[in-house]
């Protein structure tokens, strides 16, 4: 990896340079998979279908949407939560405290949404909406970034995070200064993370489901499946909320554009890409093939679920019976690593689960164009990507013990393969 000075954590994502190449191609990605969804020809490779005037852009609408979902879900993170839970230590040996109540941001969303509709909202209308919509959230995100930088100017050096201050304002910008911004007891990057970009994932598909069934008498097959397997991801991150606290984006990320964009605007409109496909490029599929394709997305939720929680179970209580039998590699800093069980298995079996599933959300889109299998392929970047950071920063905890991990566990996500 690049360095800046001895005493600085190495930089990652090619450095400043490739951070500004990301801030740039990020939003362009995003616009280009949101037209070519809709063209005839939805190519996902290829220069877009046409280019958007500003007209087309900008609406006042969509950004009074956005701020209003905005407002709705940091007034449901504020509700009374059914448990606080407490983060990993800081360097300051305080430990931050989070409400669990993303689930009950979840219903309480679905709620108001179905009396919305109910009372004659066309919810389909939103499908319509996506490019001023997935403008005013990149606007608001560029904004939200600049803030965030300018106020970690400000934050003590206890408050950064360990990547994000080399000093170069763009690489800095991208990856965020500040671990924890926070307002009162309000913080950012944890509201971010989960709630109005994942619901939002949900609720752009159910529009996009509402308006097949207006344009075509009945959601597809096709559409339920898409909308039933993510609505699952999404519920499931939602409940197992807790175990976004030890995630890097958590413990080691500033909160910076690429959170904050990924978070916001990245998530809600290229991972709704394969209901974007459907409502455009219908696909008949049989039940068979349905019922296959609900058998693969079966496996990798087990396996994902069962990694995770594994993990999970172990690290709160490591003489729980479900893991108590499980062999371990002892590390100096107290804590074990499993080798066995799920995590014996490869190095990051929850990866594999996660990757899986992203197959079975792009099967029901057929095989005649390569644009629903994007979420699978950038996916797979991303967590190859994500799987070496981790590894870097493993190593660096837990030294010699990691190196013995990897040796009795050699291979990363894919048994004898990767
Ligand atoms: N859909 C999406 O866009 C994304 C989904 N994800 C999903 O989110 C979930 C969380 O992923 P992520 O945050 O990357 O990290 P993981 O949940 O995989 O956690 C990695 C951490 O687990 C601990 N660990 C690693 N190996 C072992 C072991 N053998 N025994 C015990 N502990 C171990 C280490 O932390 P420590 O020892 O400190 O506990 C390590 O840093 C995954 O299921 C992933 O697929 C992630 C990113 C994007
Ligand atoms: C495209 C950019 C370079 C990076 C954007 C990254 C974000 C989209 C992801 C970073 C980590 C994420 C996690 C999830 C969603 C995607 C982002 C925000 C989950 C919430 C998905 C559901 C899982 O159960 C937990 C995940 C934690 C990490």
């Amino acid at each position: 990896a690049e360095t800046m000075a001895a005493d600085q954590a190495p930089l990652e994502f090619g450095g400043p340079l490739g951070a500004a190449a990301l801030v740039l191609l990020l939003p362009t990605t995003m616009f280009h998979l949101i037209l070519a969804a809709s063209s005839g020809p939805a190519r996902l490779l290829g220069p877009p279908p046409y280019l958007p005037g500003l007209e087309e852009l900008w609406s006042p609408w969509a950004l009074l949407l956005l701020l209003t979902w905005l407002g709705l879900q940091a007034a449901l993170y504020l509700l009374p939560a059914r448990k606080v839970a407490e983060g990993m230590e800081l360097k300051d040996k305080n430990r931050l405290r989070y409400p669990i109540n993303g689930f009950q941001a979840l219903v309480l969303t679905a709620l108001l949404v179905g009396l919305g509709v109910s009372a004659g909202l066309p919810l389909g209308a939103l499908s319509k909406m996506l490019l001023p919509l997935a403008f005013a959230t990149t606007l608001t995100c560029f904004i939200f970034s600049l803030l965030l930088y300018v106020r970690s100017l400000l934050a003590p050096a206890s408050a950064l995070a360990p990547g994000g201050n080399s000093g170069n304002p763009i690489y800095d910008f991208f990856l965020g200064r500040e671990l924890n911004p926070r307002i009162g007891s309000f913080d950012f990057k944890y509201f971010c993370e989960l709630r109005p970009g994942l619901i939002g994932w949900v609720l752009i598909n159910l529009a996009l489901l509402m308006q097949e069934a207006e344009l075509r008498g009945t959601p597809s097959l096709a559409m339920w499946l898409v909308n039933g397997f993510q609505l699952l991801y999404v519920g499931d991150a939602l409940w197992y909320e807790e175990a976004v606290l030890t995630t890097m984006d958590i413990i080691h990320d500033g909160l910076g554009f690429m959170l904050a964009f990924g978070d916001l605007a990245w998530v809600p409109f290229t991972y709704s890409l394969q209901a974007q496909f459907l409502l455009y490029h219908p696909q008949s599929l049989e039940l068979p093939m349905a019922l296959f394709i609900c058998f693969i997305n079966a496996i990798g939720y087990y396996i994902f679920r069962g990694a995770n929680s594994q993990k999970n179970t172990f690290r709160k209580n490591p003489s729980d019976p479900s893991v108590a039998g499980l062999a371990t590699i002892p590390t100096a800093t107290g804590r074990q690593l499993l080798v066995s069980g799920w995590w014996g298995m490869v190095r990051h079996p929850n990866y594999l689960g996660d990757l899986i599933m992203a197959l079975a959300w792009s099967l029901p889109c057929g095989v005649s164009h390569l644009l629903p299998y994007f979420y699978l392929l950038y996916f797979t970047a991303l967590l190859v990507h994500r799987e070496a950071r981790d590894e870097q920063q493993c190593l660096q905890k837990y030294g010699r013990a990691w190196k013995e991990y990897c040796q009795r566990v050699p291979y990363r996500i894919v048994p004898y393969v990767y």
